[in-house]
C-alpha cells in the first residue's frame, strides 16, 4: 500500500473528500471538525448544533458488545478503526466507519473519517435472511469450494446442523454427476461476470438422491470473488413432469392404436370398394337387388340369410355403399372367425389392464364404426352371452369397454348376415328370439346359385375376366361344354366356389380359350368318378334327395377324404371349398364332422 496521504497538500486531500458520494470528515485530535463534505454537513445538520466538534459517541459500534470507550482509545494509539454498525443522523441510519490516523510531519494529529452504506460491506452477514428461504443456498468460491450453506441445505440433504464441520465442502461432495470439464466452463461464464443455470442431482447424505434446478451469480457485494448458487428441489415437478410424459406417451400410443385402426378401416373401406359390383341377370335375384336398394337409404336393421358364398357380404356392401353413411367406414366382424372370448373385446374393445396382457387400450369395431355400418357376418356362430350384450347395444346404442366404467354411445347401422336357420337355432335354446326379432326387421334372403341359373354365365365372365388381369391370361372364349358342365353342378359353395373354380382354371388353361379340361381337372372329377381308390362326388338322383344340411355334410365328408383330412392351408379343403378355414372348422363341428 502506498502511504500517499503526508506526500499530499491539504486542499488536495479536502478536494477528494468533498468528491466522495458519502460522508467524510477530518477530525483534529482534540476533536474539533477540520472539514466535513456535503453529505457529512447534512448528517450534522440533521443531528442539530456540532459547535464545530465531533462527538466521539458517534463513533460507537452499536453491535460491537466491547467496552466502546476502550476501542476509541485502542484507534487513537493504533490509528486504524473500523465500525460496522455506526448509526449516526436523524433517524439513525446504519452506516460502516473507517477511520485513519495520520500525522503530519509538524507533528499534527488528524484523523479521517468515511461512513459508507451498509451495502458495501464484504462481510455483510445475510445468513440469518438466507435461512429463511426456501431454495437452497450456497457461497463457494471459483473453484467450487463451498464456504457457506443455509439451513435448508442442512435440512434437504441430511446433515445435522450441529455437526457443521460435518457438512459440504466441494461441490462435487454433492453434484451427483459433477464433472470437471462442465464447471470448467462455467466458470469461465462467471468469470466473465455471467450467471450460470443447469439441471443435476444432489445426494442425500443417505445416498438417495434430490433433482435440482441449479443457478449460480457472481456474488455483487463479494470483494472476494464469491458466488452464490441457489438450488431448488424440483422432485414435485419431476414427477409431475413424469406423469405428464406418461400421459403423453399413452397419448401417443393411442394415436399410433388409432393410426392403426384408421388403416384398417381404409382397407376395409378398399375392400368393399373392390367387391361392389354385383353381377346378376337373373329375374330371381332382381327382386333381392330391388330390396337392397329400398332399404339402403334408411336406418334400418337388415338380417340378410343364406348359403355361404352367395354374396352375403357383398350385399351387406352394398347396402352401405348406397346409404348416407358411404362416406363412413363399414367394418366387417366374422363372428365365426374370432374365437368366442375374443369376440367381445373385438366389438367393444378393452382398457388398458381389463384383462392380463391388455398393455394398451384398444378400440372396438363398434366405435371404429361410428357414424358408418357394422357387418355382423355369420351371426349364428356369436354366444349366448354376447348375444344379450348386442341387444343392449342395439337398443341403447352405448356400450362399456372391457375395463371401462364410462358408457361410449355410438351411431352405427347393424347389418348381419348368417347362413343357419336362425329359427331352428332358436328352438335349440342357441339363438335369443328377442335378438332375431331385433335384427331381422328387414330380412333379405340370398338364394344360392343353383337357384339362380341364369346368372352362372355373367359370373363366369365376370371372374374370366378379373382372373385374366390378376393372372396376366388372355381367355376370351369358354367351350359350350363348360357352361354344360357348370350348369349340371350343384355348387354348394355358391358364387365363391364359381369364383375359386375360375381362378384355377386360368391357371391350367393355355391359349384364350377355357375348356371343359381345364374345369374338369377340378370339377370333373367330381362327377365322372376316375380310379376305383379315388373317392367319386355323385350328385343324388330325384328320388333320394337330401336335406340341404345332409348334402352339405357329404360333400365336405368328401373334400376332406380328398385332401386327406387337410383343412386349412395350402391344398386344403377350405381353398377348395372357397371358404375360410376358420368358418369349415365351425361348419364341420355343427355338421358332426372331424
Ligand atoms: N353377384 C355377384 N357378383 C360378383 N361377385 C359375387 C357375387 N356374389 C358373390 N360374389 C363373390 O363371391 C365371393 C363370396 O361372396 P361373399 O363373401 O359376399 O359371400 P357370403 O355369402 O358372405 O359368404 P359366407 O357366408 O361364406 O361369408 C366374393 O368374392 C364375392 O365377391
Amino acid at each position: 500500500m502506498i502511504a500517499a496521504h503526508s506526500l499530499l497538500p491539504p486542499y488536495l486531500i479536502s478536494n477528494w473528500l468533498a468528491a466522495l458520494p458519502f460522508p467524510a470528515l477530518v477530525v483534529g485530535s482534540d476533536h474539533r471538525v477540520l472539514f466535513a463534505n456535503a453529505h457529512m454537513n447534512a448528517l450534522f445538520d440533521e443531528l442539530g448544533p456540532q459547535n464545530g466538534y465531533f462527538d466521539p459517541q458517534y463513533l460507537l459500534d452499536k453491535s460491537d458488545e466491547r467496552q466502546p470507550t476502550q476501542k476509541v482509545n485502542n484507534f487513537l494509539q493504533s490509528g486504524e478503526y473500523v465500525a460496522k454498525n455506526i448509526q449516526i443522523g436523524f433517524p439513525p441510519r446504519n452506516f460502516f466507519l473507517r477511520a485513519t490516523r495520520v500525522v503530519t510531519e509538524e507533528d499534527q494529529e488528524y484523523f479521517c473519517c468515511v461512513l459508507t452504506p451498509q451495502k458495501f460491506l464484504d462481510d455483510v452477514d445475510y445468513s440469518e435472511l438466507l435461512d429463511t428461504v426456501s431454495s437452497l443456498v450456497m457461497q463457494m468460491d471459483i473453484d467450487g469450494n463451498i464456504h457457506y450453506l443455509n439451513e435448508r441445505v442442512f435440512e434437504k440433504l441430511g446433515y445435522d446442523l450441529s455437526q457443521p464441520e460435518l457438512a459440504v465442502r466441494h461441490i462435487r461432495d454433492i453434484d451427483r454427476h459433477y464433472d470437471e470439464s462442465a464447471w470448467s466452463e462455467r466458470r469461465q461464464e462467471l468469470r466473465e461476470g455471467r450467471g450460470v443455470s443447469y439441471f443435476t442431482q444432489f445426494s442425500r447424505r443417505d445416498g438417495s438422491l434430490m433433482p435440482v434446478e441449479v443457478n449460480v451469480i457472481p456474488d455483487r457485494f463479494s470483494i472476494s470473488r464469491r458466488f452464490t448458487l441457489t438450488a431448488q428441489d424440483i422432485t414435485e415437478q419431476k414427477a409431475v413432469e413424469d406423469r405428464l410424459r406418461e400421459a403423453l406417451l399413452q397419448v401417443k400410443e393411442l394415436s399410433r392404436e388409432y393410426q392403426r385402426e384408421n388403416r384398417q378401416l381404409k382397407q376395409t373401406i378398399r375392400q368393399q370398394g373392390h367387391a361392389k359390383e354385383i353381377i346378376s341377370v337373373d329375374p330371381g335375384y332382381q327382386k333381392v337387388l330391388r330390396k337392397v336398394e329400398q332399404v339402403a337409404p334408411t336406418q334400418t336393421t337388415v338380417l340378410i340369410t343364406g348359403e355361404t358364398g352367395t354374396g352375403k357380404e357383398l350385399v351387406a356392401g352394398r347396402i352401405h355403399a348406397l346409404s348416407y353413411r358411404a362416406d363412413k367406414p363399414l367394418i366387417t366382424v366374422d363372428c365365426s372367425a374370432l374365437p368366442p372370448d375374443l369376440i367381445e373385446s373385438e366389438l367393444f374393445g378393452y382398457r388398458k389392464g381389463a384383462f392380463t396382457g391388455a398393455s394398451e387400450h384398444k378400440i372396438g369395431r363398434f366405435q371404429a364404426a361410428d357414424g358408418g355400418t357394422i357387418f355382423l357376418d355369420e351371426i349364428g356362430e356369436m354366444p349366448l352371452g354376447l348375444q344379450t350384450r348386442l341387444l343392449r347395444v342395439l337398443q341403447e346404442r352405448t356400450f362399456t369397454p372391457l375395463g371401462g366404467t364410462r358408457p361410449i354411445s355410438v351411431d352405427v347401422r347393424v347389418i348381419a348376415a348368417t347362413n343357419r336357420d336362425l329359427r331352428a337355432e332358436i328352438d335349440k335354446g342357441t339363438f335369443r328370439q328377442d335378438l332375431f326379432f331385433r335384427l331381422s326387421v328387414f330380412p333379405i334372403h340370398n338364394p344360392p346359385l343353383r337357384e339362380r341359373p341364369a346368372d352362372i354365365g355373367p359370373l363366369l365372365w365376370h371372374f374370366i375376366q378379373k382372373f385374366n388381369v390378376r393372372l396376366n391370361r388372355k381367355v376370351t372364349k369358354v367351350e359350350p361344354a363348360v357352361m354344360d358342365l357348370l350348369s349340371s353342378y350343384p355348387f354348394p359353395g355358391n358364387i365363391r366356389e364359381l369364383e375359386n373354380l375360375t381362378e384355377r382354371a386360368l391357371i391350367v388353361s393355355s391359349g384364350d380359350t377355357l375348356r371343359q379340361a381345364d374345369i374338369r381337372l377340378e370339377v370333373g372329377a367330381l362327377k365322372a368318378g376316375p380310379g376305383p381308390e379315388q373317392p367319386v362326388w355323385q350328385q343324388p338322383s330325384q328320388e333320394e334327395l337330401l336335406t340341404l344340411e345332409e348334402h352339405q355334410r357329404q360333400y365336405i365328408a368328401y373334400v376332406l377324404e380328398l385332401t386327406g383330412g387337410k383343412v386349412s392351408g395350402k391344398g386344403g379343403a377350405a381353398g377348395i371349398l372357397g371358404m375360410n378355414a376358420q368358418t369349415l372348422f365351425g361348419r364341420m363341428r355343427k355338421l358332426g364332422l372331424r
